[in-house]
C-alpha cells in the first residue's frame, strides 16, 4: 500500500513591530486563498524533490539547494541518531508563497517539509525537537537562528518566543475582533540582507522602550485591552532602518491610520506592510488603496486575514 503526506504551513508576520525576532502571527486570509507552502511526501526508491506553484520559477533551479531538501538531510540524520532506519521519499514542494517576500517563505516550506516527515514517518520527533530544527533551518538561510516565523507557522497564533525550558512558542490570547490585511508589494527584499544593514549596538532609550512596549503589550493581550495593544506596535529596532527599502511606505502609514487603521508595519524583514483594523469596511478600504498604491508588480499582491490559531496541517493518503 502506497502512503501520501501532504502538509501545508501558512505565511506568517514576523517582529509584528513590537517583537523583533521574538513575536510572530501565523495568518490566514478570510477568503479561504491559500496563503502558504504545502509539501507532499510519499515512498521512493531514491530521494527527489520536485518543486511546482506559482512562485517555483524565483527558487534557483538546483533542487539540493533548496531548504526543503536540507530539511529532509537533517531529518533523516537525526533518525538514524535515534537508531530508527530511515527510507527515501519524494517530496514535492507547492511554492506558494513569494521568495524574500517578509511573509516566512523559507518557514513555511522549511515547516510544511519537516511536518510531512514527521507525519509520514509516524510523529518520531516532538513538538518541541521539531521547533529546533526548524529554527536551525530557517538559521542556515537568515543567517542567524530566529523562530518568530517557524514557531507561529507550526504552532499557529499570535505567538511569544522563549528560551526558557521545553516551550520555545507561547502562545498569546487574540483580539479575535482584528484583521490583519497584508500586502505584499512584489519585489524581493533578502533577510540576511535586511538584517546586516541593522545597527549591532541598541541605545539604552530604545532598549527601555522596546522591553515596556513587549511588556504592555503582553499584558494588554490577556486583559483584551486592543487600543492599548495597539498602540504598543511601534517598532524602534528594524523599521527606522528597514523602511528606507520600501517605496511608499510613509504615505502607506498615513493612510492606514487615517482611514481606521489600529498599527501599521513592516512584516518581518519586509517588503510586505500589516495593518490592522477592528473593522471590516475599513480592513476592504486598506486592502484596495495598498493594492494601487503600495504594490510594484504584477507579482504584489493583498489578502485580508485573520490570525491562523492552528498553524501547520497535515493529511495522510493510503492508497
Ligand atoms: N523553499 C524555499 N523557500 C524560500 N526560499 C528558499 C527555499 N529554498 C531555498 N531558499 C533560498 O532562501 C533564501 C530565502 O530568502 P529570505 O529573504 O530569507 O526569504 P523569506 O524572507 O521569504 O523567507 C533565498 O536565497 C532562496 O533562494
Ligand atoms: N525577525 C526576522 C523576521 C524575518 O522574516 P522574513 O519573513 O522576512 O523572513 C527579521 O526581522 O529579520
Amino acid at each position: 500500500m502506497a502512503k501520501k503526506v501532504t502538509a501545508y504551513a501558512p505565511a506568517s508576520i514576523g517582529n509584528v513591530s513590537l517583537g523583533f525576532d521574538l513575536l510572530g502571527a501565523a495568518l490566514k486570509p478570510i477568503d479561504g486563498h491559500c496563503l502558504g507552502d504545502k509539501v507532499e511526501v510519499s515512498s521512493a526508491e531514491q530521494f527527489s524533490l520536485n518543486v511546482v506553484g506559482r512562485f517555483a520559477h524565483k527558487l534557483p533551479a538546483d533542487p539540493t539547494t533548496n531548504i526543503a531538501a536540507h530539511c529532509f538531510h537533517m531529518f533523516s540524520a537525526k533518525l538514524k541518531e535515534k537508531g530508527i532506519p530511515v527510507s527515501d521519499v519524494a517530496m514535492v514542494l507547492h511554492k506558494n508563497l513569494p521568495i524574500g517576500s517578509g511573509l516566512g517563505s523559507s518557514a513555511s516550506s522549511i515547516v510544511a517539509a519537516l511536518h510531512s516527515l514527521n507525519v509520514f514517518f509516524d510523529s518520531p520527533f516532538s513538538q518541541h525537537q521539531m521547533l529546533l530544527m526548524m529554527g536551525e533551518l530557517e538559521g542556515q538561510i537568515s543567517g542567524s537562528v530566529h523562530y518568530d516565523n517557524v514557531a507561529p507557522c507550526f504552532v499557529g497564533g499570535l505567538t511569544l518566543m522563549n528560551h526558557h525550558g521545553d516551550h520555545i512558542a507561547l502562545k498569546l490570547p487574540l483580539f479575535e475582533n482584528w484583521y490583519w490585511v497584508v500586502c505584499y508589494s512584489g519585489i524581493s527584499v533578502s533577510t540576511s540582507v535586511a538584517r546586516d544593514i541593522l545597527p549591532k549596538q541598541v541605545s539604552i532609550a530604545d532598549t527601555i522602550k522596546f522591553g515596556q512596549q513587549l511588556a504592555v503589550f503582553v499584558d494588554a493581550c490577556h486583559r483584551q485591552d486592543e487600543n492599548l495593544a495597539a498602540a504598543m506596535m511601534q517598532d524602534v529596532v528594524a523599521e527606522p532602518y528597514r523602511k528606507s527599502l520600501l517605496p511608499n511606505f510613509d504615505a502607506s502609514r498615513e493612510f492606514v491610520m487615517q482611514n481606521g487603521g489600529l498599527a501599521f508595519g513592516i512584516s518581518g524583514s519586509g517588503p510586505t506592510v500589516f495593518a490592522i483594523t477592528n473593522d471590516a469596511q475599513h480592513a476592504e478600504k486598506i486592502k484596495d488603496w495598498l493594492q494601487q498604491h503600495y504594490i510594484q508588480n504584477d507579482d504584489g499582491f493583498s489578502h485580508i486575514c485573520r490570525i491562523d490559531a492552528q498553524g501547520a496541517d497535515a493529511s495522510t493518503i493510503i492508497a
